[in-house]
C-alpha cells in the first residue's frame, strides 16, 4: 500500500532552492550594480530536444496583459505581467518555459487576513512573522504566486554583472508595492535575495531544464524551525502554507528549510549551508533528550522500512503485526513531526483495518484524511480511500485481509492472503 507520500516525496523533503542548487558561493558583500547595459537583442530561440519538432520562440505567444520577450540575453528573456494575482509577476526564462508558466492557474484566494500576523525582529534570526490571533490547525496562511521566476540555468551560468543587470531590469517591471516587498527580502543583491529566499519548482513536469527559482516575498519572511508549525507545498506556481497545529497569538510562524526527519547532526550540517546555526527548540534539547530524539528518528526509519518490505514481500505482509501501525504514529507524535503525519496515519489506519480493528482503523483513517488535506490538499491521492475507511471500515478493501476465518471479523471478509494461516 503505497501512500501518496511515497510517490510524492518531493513534497515532504523538497528543501528550499538554495540548498539544492548551491553551485556558486553566495555573494556576501554588496555587489556593485552597473547601469543597465544594452543587451544584444537576439531573436529568442529555444531548441528543446524533448520537443518533437522545433518551435521558434516567436511561436510561443503570450496573451496580454503578459508582455515580452524583452531584454533577451541569449535565449533568456524577461516576460512580465503587472496584473496577475493582483501583485504582478516577472519571468526570466526561455520562450517555451514562459509560455508554459503563463498558462498555470492563478489561485482564487490569496491568503489569510493580513492582520492575522505581524512582522517582528526575532533575536538571532532577522525578521520573522508572528501570529496575531490563534491560527487554527488547517488554516491556509498564504496561497502565493511568485513575484519573480528565474530559470536555474541563467541563474547559475550568467556572468554576475550581466545577471544582476538583467535581474534589476526584471524587478523594475513589477508593480511598485511588489517591487518594494521584493527588495525588502534578505540579501544584498537581487541574486543573493534569490539565493536566500527562493524555492525550486519545475514548469514542465520534472524535466531538468525546466527548473526555476521562484521568489515569494511574503513567504520569504518565514524563519526556519526543525519542528515548524506550518507545512508548505508547491502546486503549479502556487506556494501554499498551512498551519499543522493550533498556533497561539504571539508564537512565531515557521517552516522547515530542510527535510526534518533527520538526526540532529545531519539537520545542523544541512542548515550550516544556509549560513546559520540552528537554535530551535528541537536543536537545543538537553543531551539526553537529543539522544532520545535521534533514537526515535532512527526507529521511525527502521519501522517504515520493515513495514514496506513486509508489505512488498511475496506473502503480502504476513509478518506485519497490528501494533506496528500504533507504534509508528506514537513515534511521529513523540517527535512532534506534525508536518509529516499523513503517511504515518495512513499506514496505521490500513494496518489496523487489515487486522479488523474497527475502532483504531476509524480513528487513524480520520486523522489520516485530515493530515492528507493539510499536507497535499483536497486532491491528495489517498484522501478518498481514508475517508471511506473512516466512514465504513467494513466496506474498505483492506478490511480483515489479515484475519484468519473464524476470528470474528465480518462474514465473507475474512480473507487471508499468502501461506500459513
Ligand atoms: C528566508 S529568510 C527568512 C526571513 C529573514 N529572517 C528576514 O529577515 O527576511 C532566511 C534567512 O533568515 C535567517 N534565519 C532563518 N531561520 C533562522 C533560524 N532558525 N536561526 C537563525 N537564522 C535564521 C537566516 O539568515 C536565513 O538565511
Amino acid at each position: 500500500f503505497q501512500t501518496h507520500a511515497d510517490t510524492h516525496e518531493i513534497c515532504l523533503s523538497s528543501p528550499l532552492l538554495q540548498h539544492e542548487v548551491h553551485v556558486e558561493q553566495p555573494i556576501c558583500a554588496a555587489h556593485t550594480i552597473q547601469p543597465a547595459q544594452n543587451f544584444i537583442q537576439v531573436e529568442p530561440e529555444l531548441w528543446d530536444e524533448n520537443d518533437e519538432r522545433y518551435i521558434p520562440a516567436k511561436d510561443y505567444k503570450l496573451s496580454p496583459p503578459w508582455k515580452g520577450p524583452e531584454s533577451c540575453f541569449t535565449e533568456f528573456c524577461i516576460y512580465s505581467n503587472k496584473e496577475i494575482g493582483g501583485s504582478g509577476m516577472v519571468l526570466i526564462t526561455a520562450a517555451r518555459q514562459a509560455y508554459l508558466a503563463a498558462k498555470f492557474p492563478v489561485p482564487a484566494q490569496s491568503s489569510i487576513e493580513p492582520t492575522a500576523y505581524y512582522e517582528k525582529k526575532i533575536p538571532g534570526k532577522g525578521i520573522g512573522l508572528v501570529a496575531n490571533r490563534t491560527i487554527h490547525k488547517g488554516e491556509i496562511i498564504f496561497r502565493a504566486l511568485p513575484a519573480m521566476l528565474i530559470q536555474a540555468t541563467p541563474h547559475m551560468d550568467l556572468d554576475p554583472e550581466v545577471r544582476e543587470d538583467l535581474y534589476r531590469q526584471a524587478v523594475d517591471k513589477l508593480p511598485e508595492s511588489t517591487r518594494e516587498k521584493f527588495m525588502k527580502q534578505m540579501g544584498d543583491t537581487i541574486y543573493a535575495k534569490m539565493e536566500k529566499n527562493a524555492f525550486r519548482l519545475y514548469t514542465d513536469g520534472d524535466k531538468a531544464h525546466s527548473a526555476h527559482l521562484a521568489s515569494y516575498p511574503d513567504v520569504s519572511r518565514f524563519n526556519h524551525d526543525c519542528r515548524p508549525n506550518l507545512h508548505y507545498r508547491l502546486r503549479n506556481l502556487t506556494h501554499i502554507t498551512v498551519a499543522v497545529r493550533d498556533i497561539p497569538a504571539g508564537e512565531e510562524l515557521t517552516i522547515s528549510y530542510i527535510y526534518g526527519q533527520e538526526v540532529k547532526s545531519e539537520r545542523q550540517s544541512q542548515l550550516r549551508a544556509w549560513g546559520f546555526e540552528c537554535s530551535c527548540q528541537q536543536c537545543t534539547l538537553s543531551e539526553a533528550d537529543s539522544a532520545a530524539s535521534d533514537t526515535r528518528i532512527r526507529l521511525i526509519k527502521e519501522l517504515e522500512e520493515e513495514i514496506e518490505s513486509k508489505m512488498a514481500s511475496k506473502d503480502r505482509g504476513d509478518a506485519i503485526r497490528p501494533e506496528m501501525g500504533g507504534k509508528l504514529v506514537e513515534l511521529y507524535l513523540a517527535e512532534r513531526l506534525d508536518t509529516y503525519l499523513a503517511p504515518a496515519f495512513t499506514r496505521a489506519a490500513l494496518i489496523y483495518s487489515m487486522f479488523g480493528n474497527e475502532e483504531k482503523a476509524r480513528e487513524f483513517a480520520t486523522q489520516a484524511a485530515e493530515a492528507l488535506v493539510r499536507e497535499y490538499g483536497p486532491d491528495a491521492r489517498d484522501y478518498g480511500s481514508m475517508k471511506s475507511l473512516a466512514e465504513d471500515p467494513k466496506g474498505h478493501w483492506s478490511w480483515g485481509i489479515k484475519v484468519v476465518s473464524g476470528e470474528g471479523v465480518g462474514e465473507g471478509r475474512n480473507r487471508t492472503r499468502g501461506k500459513g494461516k
